[in-house]
């Protein structure tokens, strides 16, 4: 388990984590989401004993990084994937970082077997990829078979057999009784992968719930209604807090009502309606709605998509190139 009280991290005059309080609960995958510069990396860092809290406290399985006798035993963690010196194989890495804990070779060998790495595990480092360096990272973090485990961005550079591999890993991991936080900005395969979020703006804690209870929140919810009296319908709907899009002809699709409520609405007025569909926001949807007000690094493009209008062109680059999809594959 992690637990961080009142954490907090400042350089110079900025502040990049501004008193966070949240639990990280073992047998369950527990995904950081959050914009450029919200704070993840510093807040995994104080995890890792790597960066001193500037107020605040985190512990790990009930003690700060630095208390434990045998860290790796206790936490295994990718945080930066190149953080290995590039004259090393990938055998020796771990060797030398077994050897820390007097774990035994033939660990090593299986962390190698598990993680793929087993044609390249004799091979130099720098002639490694970006998704082989990635695989070593892994490995590294799961040598001292923990309880808890940390993987920053794990899933960069995989290929897609990478990447599912990943998925099952940490799903596995989870279902034995494990912690497992893990970052990503690929909201699709967060939305596979995680149980619970935690979600990071600017510094603070703007989410922490299960992943479910995100993508049902309030504003969220949205209904798709077949009517032979749309004008009708959606004056008797339209309130605060409600939108009503008219899709085509008899097809409305509602913003902040459900099923029920609008099924009431019509009965008590005497509407035919004849289908309520509830819909599903994509993982993405929800976390755009959720971090419109805390993204630091502000793209037009993101803006717009935000907006609901097109892009402009030429598009800028985006961290997740896959809107389309995401919407297709959660409703
Ligand atoms: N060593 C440092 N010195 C000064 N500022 C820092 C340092 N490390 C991080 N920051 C700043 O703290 C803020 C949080 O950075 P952090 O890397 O934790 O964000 P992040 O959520 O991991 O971002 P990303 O998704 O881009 O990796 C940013 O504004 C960053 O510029």
């Amino acid at each position: 388990m992690i637990q961080a009280k009142d954490l907090a991290k400042v350089y110079g005059n900025k502040t990049a984590v501004d008193g966070v309080t949240f639990t990280v609960q073992p047998g369950r995958v527990t995904g950081f989401l959050g914009p450029n510069g919200a704070g993840k990396s510093t807040t995994m860092r104080m995890i890792m004993g790597l960066d001193a809290p500037t107020a605040g406290s985190v512990t790990v399985n009930g003690e700060p990084y630095a208390r434990h006798r045998a860290p790796l035993r206790e936490i295994g963690a990718l945080l930066e994937a190149r953080a290995v010196h590039p004259g090393r194989t990938a055998y020796t890495h771990l060797r030398a970082l077994a050897a820390t804990h007097g774990i035994r070779n033939s660990r090593v060998s299986e962390v190698i077997e598990m993680t793929g790495l087993g044609a390249v595990a004799r091979k130099k480092v720098r002639g490694f990829s970006l998704g082989m360096g990635q695989r070593l990272g892994i490995a590294a973090a799961l040598l001292g078979d923990p309880q808890v485990v940390i993987l920053d961005e794990p899933v960069n550079g995989l290929d897609p057999e990478g990447v599912l591999w990943v998925r099952n890993l940490v799903k596995h991991l989870a279902s034995e009784g494990r912690t497992v936080f893990l970052s990503s900005h690929l909201m699709s395969e967060m939305s596979q992968t995680a149980d619970h979020l935690i979600v990071i703006g600017r510094g603070k804690i703007i989410a922490d719930a299960p992943i479910q209870e995100i993508l049902a929140g309030e504003g969220r919810v949205r209904t798709r209604v077949r009517t032979d009296s749309p004008e009708q319908l959606a004056s008797l709907l339209a309130r605060e807090g409600v939108s009503i899009q008219t899709q085509e002809r008899e097809l409305l699709e509602v913003s902040g009502l459900g099923p029920r409520e609008i099924a009431q609405t019509a009965l008590a007025n005497g509407v035919l309606v004849y289908e309520l569909t509830p819909l599903t926001a994509s993982l993405e949807e929800a976390y755009l709605d959720l971090t419109k007000d805390d993204v630091e690094y502000r793209s037009d493009v993101g803006h717009a998509l935000r907006a609901g209008t097109p892009p402009p062109a030429p598009p800028a680059p985006q961290p997740e190139a896959q809107p389309a999809q995401n919407q297709e594959a959660t409703r």
